[in-house]
């Protein structure tokens, strides 16, 4: 396979950041992206957002809708309680290789799982194959086309619970007009806007929170 941007930003992880450590691999991380390539790893300013609704949610079980190459699972794992569990999916298979050997070496792959293939694929399996009941936070960063269908699927399956957590990344740019239309306004979730920008980038992006009230 040629050298791929995710395969070189792999590389620079495993040669510059310390085993086990996942902060140092979230570091190496933005390192790389500001200094070498940019990636579309959520990244560090938006990061910070995340990091403080992950610890103000503190999760059980978090689900994440895109894994791209593990930054934001290894940011997330790097915060949740033991017993806690991540499942991430991911439909590239060359990234989700690139992130499960990012996992595994920033330590937090016992309480990660990457799952290759679509959300629309795996939601539906999530209560018999994975065990899961219901999900306390869920991180929406795949592809804009699929933020509104999946989360009405999460809905659909009953996935989620009273107080579950979506946090959505680039609901600004590249936009998702229909996911942010619908849980402003279908009366289940409690939105909040975080203003920021596009990960290592002046452009405006935002996070949107949206908390599920039920099955109203
Ligand atoms: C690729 C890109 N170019 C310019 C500006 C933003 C992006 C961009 C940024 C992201 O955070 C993304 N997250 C998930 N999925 C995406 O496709 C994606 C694309
Ligand atoms: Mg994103």
């Amino acid at each position: 396979m040629e050298d791929m941007k995710e395969q070189r930003m792999l590389d620079y992880v495993l040669e510059n950041a310390v085993r086990g450590d996942p902060q140092s691999v979230v570091d190496k991380l933005d390192q790389f992206c500001r200094s070498k390539e940019w990636t579309m790893n959520v990244g560090d300013e938006k990061g910070l957002i995340l990091d403080k609704v992950v610890i103000e949610a503190d999760p059980s079980i978090v689900l994440e809708l895109g894994t791209y190459c593990g930054y934001s699972a290894v940011r997330i794992a790097r915060l949740l309680k033991p017993g806690a569990r991540l499942l991430s999916m991911e439909l590239n298979p060359v990234h989700a290789s690139v992130a499960r050997k990012m996992i595994e070496f920033a330590g937090v792959h016992h309480m990660v799982e990457v799952l290759e293939g679509s959300a629309e694929e795996f939601i539906p399996k999530l209560k018999q194959t994975y065990g899961v009941e219901t999900v306390d936070f869920v991180f929406i960063d795949h592809w804009k086309d699929r933020y509104l269908i999946d989360t009405k699927m999460l809905e659909e399956f009953r996935v989620l619970r009273e107080g579950s957590v979506l946090l959505a990344d680039n609901v600004v740019y590249p936009g998702v007009p229909d996911f942010l239309q619908y849980v402003r306004t279908c009366g289940r979730y409690e939105c909040t806007n975080y203003p920021s920008h596009v990960q290592y980038m002046n452009q405006e992006d935002a996070l949107e929170k949206a908390v599920f009230l039920g099955y109203l």
